[in-house]
C-alpha cells in the first residue's frame, strides 16, 4: 500500500463505527514496546477509549496509560503473547482478548480487542480494534449473581451449592485437607407463617440468614437449600471445632428477639452436622447432614447434632 492509499485507508477507517488504531513495528524481531509505533487512531477510538496520539506515541507509553496496575499489564502482556503465537500456528489473522481498559478520561471499560498477528495492509504494520462490552458485561454478570443467589435472603442458592459441594470434594481429594456440611432449620416455623403471616416469615428468614451471616463472615458458603433449611459448607475438617462455630449462631438466633408488628417473639434451630469422607458425593454429604438434623427434630428440636459415619452424638 503506498502512502497515498495508507492515508486514504486512514480516512476510510474514521468512518468505521468500531475504535481502531494502526501500529507500525519499527523493529519488528526486537519485541520493543517503544519501536511499536502508533500511527493512527480514528474518531470511534477518539470519543471512547480516548487517548490522543501525542498521549501514547508507542506500544509502552500505551500499555502504562491503558493498563495502570503492573500485574495486571504484565498478566495481559503474557496472554496476548500466548494468544498471538497460537493464532500464528492455526494460520489466523488475528488474534482476539477480553481486556480491562483505563480510558482517557479515567473511567475502566471492558472492550473485546482484535489484534492483527499478520500484516495486511503494509508490512509490519497491524490493525488493532475495540469493541466496548462494559454494558454487556456488567448485565450478564448481574443474571449471573441472580442466578446463584435465593432472591428472599440474599444467600447462596441449591443450585450453586451443589456446585460447590463438588468442589470442595475435588478440592479435599486433591490436597487432603476436608471440609464440615451443616445443615440448619428454624423449629416450628410454619407456626410463625401460620399466627402472624408469611410476610413475617419471610422476616424470620432473612434476619436468620443475617445471623448467619455475621456470625461466619464471607469464609464460608451459606445457602438457603428450602423452606427454612439452611445449609453450610465449611472449611473445617473437624466437625467438632466447625459445631463450636456454628454454636455462636445457634445461640446468636436463640437470644435474637424477633419483632413483628406489635409482636415479639424467638426461635431456635436445629443443626445436623457432618463431615467430609473419602468416598462422599454431594448426596451422601447432604443425606448424612439431614440425617443429623432430623434425630435433633425428633427429640425436639433446639439442639445440634453431629453425625460422625459411626454413629450419632449430640451436643448443644
Ligand atoms: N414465609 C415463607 N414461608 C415459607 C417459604 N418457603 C417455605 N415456607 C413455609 O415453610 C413451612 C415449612 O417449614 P418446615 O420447616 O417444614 O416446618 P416447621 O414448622 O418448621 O417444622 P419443623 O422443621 O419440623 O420444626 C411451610 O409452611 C412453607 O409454606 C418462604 O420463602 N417464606
Amino acid at each position: 500500500m503506498s502512502n497515498e492509499d495508507l492515508d486514504s485507508f486512514y480516512t476510510f477507517l474514521d468512518h468505521l463505527p468500531i475504535a481502531t488504531l494502526v501500529i507500525w513495528f519499527e523493529q519488528p524481531e526486537s519485541g520493543d514496546l517503544n519501536a511499536q509505533k502508533i500511527q493512527h487512531v480514528n474518531l470511534k477510538y477518539l470519543n471512547t477509549i480516548g487517548y490522543p496520539l501525542s498521549a501514547t506515541p508507542d506500544s509502552a507509553c500505551w500499555m502504562d496509560l491503558a493498563y495502570p496496575e503492573p500485574e495486571y499489564r504484565q498478566q495481559i502482556m503474557e496472554k496476548w503473547q500466548a494468544d498471538s503465537a497460537k493464532a500464528m500456528q492455526r494460520n489466523e489473522v488475528t488474534a482476539k482478548e477480553v481486556v480491562r481498559i483505563r480510558c482517557f478520561d479515567g473511567r475502566e471499560r471492558v472492550f473485546e480487542v482484535f489484534s492483527e498477528v499478520r500484516s495486511t495492509i503494509r508490512p509490519n504494520y497491524y490493525i488493532i480494534s475495540f469493541i466496548d462490552i462494559t454494558d454487556m458485561t456488567t448485565e450478564l454478570e448481574g443474571l449471573k449473581r441472580q442466578s446463584i443467589m435465593d432472591q428472599l435472603t440474599g444467600t447462596y442458592n441449591q443450585h450453586y451449592l451443589l456446585q460447590r459441594a463438588n468442589q470442595e470434594i475435588d478440592r479435599a481429594l486433591s490436597t487432603g485437607s476436608g471440609f464440615s456440611v451443616m445443615m440448619a432449620d428454624l423449629d416450628f416455623f410454619k407456626m410463625v407463617n401460620d399466627r402472624y403471616g408469611h410476610q413475617c416469615g419471610d422476616y424470620v428468614l432473612l434476619t436468620t440468614a443475617e445471623i448467619f451471616r455475621k456470625v461466619l463472615g464471607n469464609l464460608d458458603c451459606l445457602a438457603r437449600w428450602n423452606g427454612s433449611d439452611f445449609v453450610i459448607l465449611m472449611r473445617e475438617e473437624n466437625p467438632e471445632i466447625a459445631r463450636k462455630i456454628i454454636q455462636r449462631a445457634w445461640q446468636s438466633l436463640r437470644a435474637h428477639s424477633f419483632e413483628w408488628q406489635s409482636h415479639s417473639f424467638a426461635m431456635t434451630i436445629t443443626v445436623g452436622i457432618t463431615a467430609f469422607q473419602v468416598g462422599d458425593v454431594a448426596d451422601s454429604l447432604l443425606e448424612r447432614a439431614d440425617y443429623a438434623l432430623q434425630r435433633g427434630k425428633q427429640v425436639g428440636g433446639d439442639i445440634i447434632f453431629i453425625e460422625t459415619g459411626a454413629g450419632i452424638n449430640s451436643t448443644v
